[in-house]
């Protein structure tokens, strides 16, 4: 049986392949393409953990809701203006005077505050008429636990608590996607060998199957669960481009207000601190109120770590003569952190990247549409493909005709 949280996922693939077809113009390959996929993967992956965080239809990618789209631009300025403070001296004097990217910034998380309230309060009026069914998302769980007076909250908290979840699981996913996309076109033996997978593993070899409502019964938690090759790809994708390039430490040390507040972002944006003097297992002396990074970015390339082959794309290094999928130590593969502030959503976002991957991968062949382009990575919080990605596709079944 596909599980809620499959169905949901799926109908997110599905919608990202109605505008990969127009998008891409996938008839007509030659035709100008008007929206970068990086950009439809993030639209779609908002839509997704939306729905998962709030239980609600934010449709960015299909554009209904122009409240929503506005939401989503909102969340992304906010989190490239916030980024700022790190370089801008005078961020507080701008913010004081209410000038520049400070003003922006200010308007951003107004808009933000207002859409996400505007949701809570549409969602907490369900869940306080009884008859409405029980819902399996972050937020009804907060909200159960409200009503029943199992637990009291600040609203601003609870709207903390869900908007650190967005904000987690959005461009992370998206992102590494986008990589992922560009390593499989690198390199299309790795593309073809995971459509043979989803076709053994996902449709058992039965038949061929033409209908993605179809295709879409047949994921369930076993048969995510048996792609080994296609989650060696998605790790292998997350060493060479981790979603978090750069990281700091937790293992004896706290953080300094991971809650929002009304400066919620510039929260969100501060580090981790060692809460009391301790010497780390290199020997290195570290005193409180220290803040120390680690660059999974940097981790993932190390032949020390890989061997010589590190920098090259090679998903077999985490199959065993099986093909049976061997993860290593967290504190070597570090993309996730880890330790007691490990991700929270590692698991979750393992799904949905798999079954985007499994959809979009058995029904369409990808191609970079410049071969000979080099791509970089944007300097963000999170890693992303400077100046989006760019793909052709072409439909297998159209191709096997
Ligand atoms: C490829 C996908 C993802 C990667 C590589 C990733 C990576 C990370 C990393 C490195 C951290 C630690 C950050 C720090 O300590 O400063 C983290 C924390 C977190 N992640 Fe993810 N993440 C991903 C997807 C997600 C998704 C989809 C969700 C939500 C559904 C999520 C929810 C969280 C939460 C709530 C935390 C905070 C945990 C805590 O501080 O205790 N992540 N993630």
């Amino acid at each position: 049986m596909p599980t809620p949280m499959s169905s949901s996922i799926c109908r997110q693939a599905f919608s990202l392949i109605s505008h990969t077809l127009i998008n891409f113009d996938l008839f007509m390959p030659k035709t100008k393409l008007r929206e970068p996929q990086q950009d439809l993967l993030m639209k779609s992956t908002m839509d997704s953990i939306f729905k998962i965080a709030f239980g609600f239809e934010l449709d960015c990618l299909g554009g209904s809701n122009q409240e929503a789209v506005e939401f989503a631009e909102a969340l992304d300025t906010a989190n490239e203006f916030t980024l700022l403070r790190y370089v801008h001296a005078f961020w507080r004097i701008m913010r004081f005077l209410g000038v520049g990217t400070e003003a922006a910034l200010k308007k951003n998380l107004k808009v933000i505050d207002e859409f996400v309230y505007k949701v809570m309060d549409i969602r907490f009026n369900q869940i306080a008429n009884a008859h409405q069914e029980k819902r399996d998302d972050i937020l009804s769980k907060f909200l159960e636990e409200i009503k029943n007076q199992k637990t009291t909250m600040d609203t601003r908290y609870l709207r903390d608590i869900i908007l650190s979840f967005v904000i987690a699981g959005k461009d992370t996913t998206a992102g590494s996607l986008a990589w992922f996309f560009y390593l499989i076109c690198k390199d299309p033996s790795v593309q073809e060998k995971i459509h043979q997978e989803v076709k053994r593993v996902v449709l058992l070899e039965t038949k061929e199957c033409t209908d993605f409502v179809e295709f879409s019964r047949n994921i369930n938690d076993e048969s995510i669960n048996n792609l080994h090759y296609l989650h060696a790809s998605l790790t292998e994708t997350l060493r060479l481009f981790p979603a978090v390039p750069l990281v700091s430490l937790s293992a004896t040390i706290s953080r300094n207000g991971t809650i929002f507040n009304e400066n919620s972002f510039v929260r969100l944006q501060e580090n981790k601190v060692c809460f009391s003097d301790d010497i780390l297992p290199g020997g290195y002396n570290v005193s409180k109120g220290d803040i120390v990074f680690f660059q999974p970015y940097a981790m993932g390339r190390m032949e020390y770590l890989w061997g010589e082959d590190a920098q090259s794309f090679r998903p077999e290094r985490w199959l065993d003569d099986e093909g049976i999928f061997q993860p290593e130590s967290p504190f070597k593969f570090v993309a996730f952190q880890a330790g007691p502030r490990i991700c929270l959503g590692r698991e979750f976002a393992y799904r949905q990247m798999k079954t985007f991957a499994a959809v979009l991968l058995y029904f369409f062949q990808f191609k970079l549409s410049d071969e000979e382009k080099v791509v970089h990575y944007k300097t963000m919080a999170t890693l992303r493909i400077d100046q989006g990605l760019y793909l052709q596709v072409s439909s297998r079944q159209r191709t096997s005709e």
